[in-house]
Parts: C-alpha cells; sequence; structure tokens
C-alpha cells in the first residue's frame, strides 16, 4: 500500500513549467548560425526530456537523416556549444508555470511535505526558470540531469532525494510527463504519477503505464492531502 506521503518529487519541463517555446527559440537561434532553417516548435517539443544537449542532438540527427548534405555544416560539438549561448540567454524568459502549479505545491508544503524538482535539465539552467517563475522558493532539493552520475529513467536521483528526506517508496511519489518519468519512479519503488500536457516524445503517457494520471497539479495536492480512506465493517 502507498502513502501517507511524505515526499513528492516533480519533473520540471512540461509538468510543472511549459519550457517548449524557449529551448526551441535557443535550438533555432543554433541552427541558424549554420544556415538551417526555423523549426517548429511541435517538432522540436518531440525530443525534450533527456536534457537540452541530447534534445539538440536528436533534432540534429532528425535533420540530417531528413537531409545528409547537412553533415558537412552540423558539426555536433560547435552546435552544442552554441546552444549553450543561445540557451543561456532564452532560459527562464518566456517559460509558463501550467495552472494551478504554485497552488499545489504551495497547499503540499503547507502541510508539511518534502517537495523535490527530479529533472533531466541542466542543474545551472532546472535554477534558472525555477528562479524566474518562482516556482524555486516552494522546492526543497532541485536535482538536475547532471547532478548526479545517472539521470533518470535511473532511479538514483529519486533515491537520492528520498535518502536525504528520509522517505521511504511507499511514502514518495514521483508526478511526471514522460515514460522517462515513468521508468525511473517504477525503478525506484515509488508511485509513477503522470500528467496528460507535457511532451512525451508526442505519445500518449497513458501507454507508458503510470499508476495514476492526474488532470491539474491541483488535482495531484487533493489526492496526497485527502484523509486515509477507513476500510469499511462487513
Ligand atoms: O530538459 C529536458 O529535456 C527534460 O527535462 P525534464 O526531465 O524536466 O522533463
Ligand atoms: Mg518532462
Amino acid at each position: 500500500m502507498s502513502g501517507p506521503y511524505t515526499l513528492i518529487s516533480f519533473d520540471l519541463d512540461g509538468t510543472l513549467v511549459d519550457t517548449a517555446g524557449e529551448i526551441a527559440e535557443a535550438a533555432n537561434r543554433t541552427l541558424a548560425e549554420f544556415g538551417v532553417p526555423r523549426q517548429d516548435e511541435a517538432f522540436v517539443r518531440g525530443f525534450i526530456g533527456a536534457g537540452t544537449r541530447q534534445m539538440m542532438l536528436r533534432l540534429m540527427a532528425h535533420l540530417l537523416l531528413r537531409d545528409p548534405a547537412l553533415a558537412g555544416r552540423l558539426r555536433a560539438e560547435r552546435v552544442l556549444e552554441r546552444l549553450e549561448v543561445h540557451y543561456g540567454q532564452t532560459v527562464g524568459t518566456s517559460a509558463r508555470v501550467y495552472a494551478g502549479a504554485h497552488e499545489a505545491l504551495a497547499g503540499l508544503r503547507q502541510a508539511g511535505l518534502r517537495l523535490a524538482c527530479v529533472t533531466n535539465k541542466e542543474h545551472r539552467f532546472a535554477l534558472r526558470v525555477l528562479q524566474a517563475t518562482g516556482l524555486a522558493e516552494r522546492l526543497d532539493v532541485v536535482i538536475g540531469g547532471d547532478t548526479l552520475a545517472r539521470h533518470k529513467p535511473d532511479p538514483l536521483p529519486l533515491r537520492q532525494v528520498m535518502a536525504q528526506f528520509g522517505a521511504e517508496p511507499h511514502q514518495t511519489a514521483h508526478v511526471g510527463d514522460s515514460s522517462i518519468d515513468v521508468e525511473a519512479a517504477r525503478a525506484a519503488g515509488v508511485q509513477a504519477w503522470a500528467v496528460p500536457w507535457g511532451y512525451n516524445a508526442g505519445q500518449p503517457i497513458e501507454a507508458a503505464g503510470p499508476h495514476r494520471i492526474f488532470h491539474s497539479l491541483p488535482e495531484v495536492a487533493a489526492h496526497v492531502l485527502a484523509p486515509p480512506r477507513v476500510a469499511q465493517a462487513a
């Protein structure tokens, strides 16, 4: 049985904050320097999930498949260097907090729960998004994709946060938008909760097999804070 919960971990991109616009903008400013035309945000969005560098490498791989002639221009190392510069300029500038995120986190914190952000975004960029949106102060810890030796879907980041706050797996849930989150949560033995409004490489999140799907973040808080149901005597 799971609960009562003491620790809730949240994914960042596609779960707490819509960051696809500013990630796509950084990718497009980078591509422009290499003479590659702008790509739609919806196309770039499908590559978000394993960190910003991975997003760019996956995007490049698709562009090269489409047009192998680009191989002479798109050198991975140089592209990633330029992405670092451009994302440094766009990160946190147009990120939008999903409806109800502030209220949900505030309610959970007020009830005494520990709150973590476990993201695959590089730590320095994750902090910029969280600070720009005012979410940083609502969280007890932020683990980025480059904070530890391994990142989601490996269970290490979730295990690290659980150890930090003395939470057992049955007292912990991780809320995310992608199969990477579901896999990490299941590998850590915690509740794998999902939201359907994120990225997940364009696939419906149901297919990832989460324990539960929530249709708003306040719904997550309400579920966590609901009084335990007393079993009816027969
Ligand atoms: O930045 C990414 O690619 C993924 O970040 P997330 O783990 O917060 O979804
Ligand atoms: Mg995500």
